[in-house]
């Protein structure tokens, strides 16, 4: 459960009672008394409730303070005000737009208490609602088969918590995916997604681009910067090809593992960042134990929560549906002659084995819609050889190519009339709609 964190923001001179009162109750309470520290600490922490109190009205402070509460997006927040306040019409529309509720001087502080845990309620609600609505939609993860749904709920388990995960798959199978959906399911999505390839930076750069350095810390290093994990702050920071972080930085990643601190090379201060590990590795992490590559004490740090992103083939049902999906990406906004695939076309991509896994998928459909001269694309547009006999397809596979092709004949015989088409098919609209989004076959009016 997320602790009870609130912020208490308190402009103008004045004893603050309500935060002592806060404090005394089960609040842990951050405490700003001017708009920017306030708005700092907005932009690398998340509350759900926020309360600001006002000991002296302050006309010329409302549209600094509106810009403020609307910078803190999802928290519900709960003012105390002098009385004079609300006779400013402009004070009154701030309230009506920003506020959850207001009391005002002198205030009942238990009354207050009960406000906010209503607000607090209120932002838990929101928050669950909206997590729910981002994992739906932002997940971006194609595929029906029984081994895409368990990491679906397996994402959505490891997302609400703050430890490091550890996903393992096969290059091209989703691994990045799977890492951007566990972010966007998380409360850290409204904070940055950070990706890096430690397999692709120079072992000369990869600390001061990991860490950061200060500005003389070595030849070119004019100006300080800041590292790609101080950047992640207050999100996640995505460490792709982890088995490939040289050792001495993989003590540095375990401290910032156990401590949440950092040290830019050649800085004596330390730092303390709030970004959450995802890494990922194609090769077996615990093979690099046993070899002397991998440090033994980052890869249980890091294995607490382990996802594995199978690969294609052997979920080669979801096959088709990424075709589709990426023959829509492809085709999306651009006038195109090519209708979809042809039957040969897809019983050959379901004949092959996807070494390259999902990216290799992509990059065939992308290039078979450039190449190809037909309305359906073929095998040879895919790169791919039919072989004797590989045209027989599995039951599943001639199911969704009877069911995409009844819905076109249909549509050219009705003229492309939802309403039309779903009574000849025998269907309701709403079924209609969804197989025709399964397809990616566009409507017409209807
Ligand atoms: N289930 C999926 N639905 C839609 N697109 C997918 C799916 N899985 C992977 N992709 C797409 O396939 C491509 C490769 O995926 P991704 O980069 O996540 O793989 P990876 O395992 O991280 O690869 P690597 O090991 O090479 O870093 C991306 O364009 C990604 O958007």
């Amino acid at each position: 459960m997320q602790s009870r964190k609130i912020l208490c923001l308190t402009l103008g001179n004045g004893p603050s009672a309500v935060e002592e009162h806060l404090r005394g109750q089960d609040w842990e309470v951050v405490s700003a008394t001017d708009l920017g520290t306030a708005r700092q600490i907005l932009g690398s922490n998340h509350f759900l409730v926020c309360v600001l109190v006002l000991n002296q009205p302050a006309p010329d402070l409302i549209a600094r303070i509106e810009a403020c509460l609307k910078a803190s997006k999802s928290s519900e927040w709960v003012g105390v005000f002098p009385p004079q306040s609300l006779e400013s019409p402009a004070f009154r529309g701030l309230i009506l737009d920003c506020f959850f509720d207001y009391h005002t001087h002198p205030v009942d502080l238990g009354y207050l208490a009960r406000t906010l845990g209503h607000a607090y309620g209120r932002a838990t609600l929101r928050e669950g609602h909206d997590l729910q609505q981002r994992c739906i939609e932002h997940m971006g993860m194609v595929g029906q088969s029984a081994a895409i749904d368990l990491l679906r709920s397996q994402i959505k388990k490891v997302a609400v918590t703050n430890a490091p995960v550890l996903i393992g798959g096969e290059s091209g199978s989703g691994k990045e995916l799977a890492a951007q959906a566990i972010h966007q399911c998380s409360p850290r999505a409204s904070g940055p997604f950070i990706a890096v390839n430690c397999g692709a930076i120079s072992p000369s750069l990869i600390h001061s681009e990991l860490f950061g350095h200060e500005r003389g810390s070595f030849t070119g290093a004019s100006t300080e910067k800041r590292g790609l994990i101080e950047m992640a702050n207050g999100g996640t920071i995505f460490l792709d090809e982890i088995g490939d972080l040289p050792r001495e930085l993989q003590t540095n990643l375990l401290r910032f593992l156990q401590e949440k601190t950092i040290n830019r090379v050649g800085a004596t201060r330390t730092l303390q960042v709030d970004a959450r590990v995802v890494a990922a590795s194609h090769v077996d992490l615990a093979e690099a134990v046993s070899s002397g590559h991998f440090r033994e004490d980052l890869f249980y740090r890091l294995n607490v929560l382990t996802l594995a992103v199978p690969a294609l083939r052997e979920r080669k049902g979801d096959v088709p549906m990424l075709a589709q999906h990426f023959y829509r990406r492809c085709t999306a906004d651009k006038k195109t002659r090519v209708e979809g695939f042809s039957k040969q076309a897809i019983a050959a991509m379901m004949a092959y084995d996807w070494p390259g896994n999902v990216r290799e998928l992509f990059n065939r459909v992308q290039r078979a819609v450039v190449m190809t001269d037909r309305r359906m694309i073929t095998p040879l547009d895919l790169g791919l050889t039919v072989e004797e006999g590989q045209s027989s397809i599995g039951l599943d596979t001639a199911r969704t190519i009877a069911e995409r092709d009844a819905i076109s004949i249909t549509f050219n015989r009705v003229g492309r009339n939802v309403t039309h088409a779903a009574r000849e098919l025998g269907i309701s609209r709403m079924t209609l709609y969804r197989l025709m989004e399964k397809h990616g076959i566009a409507s017409g009016a209807g």
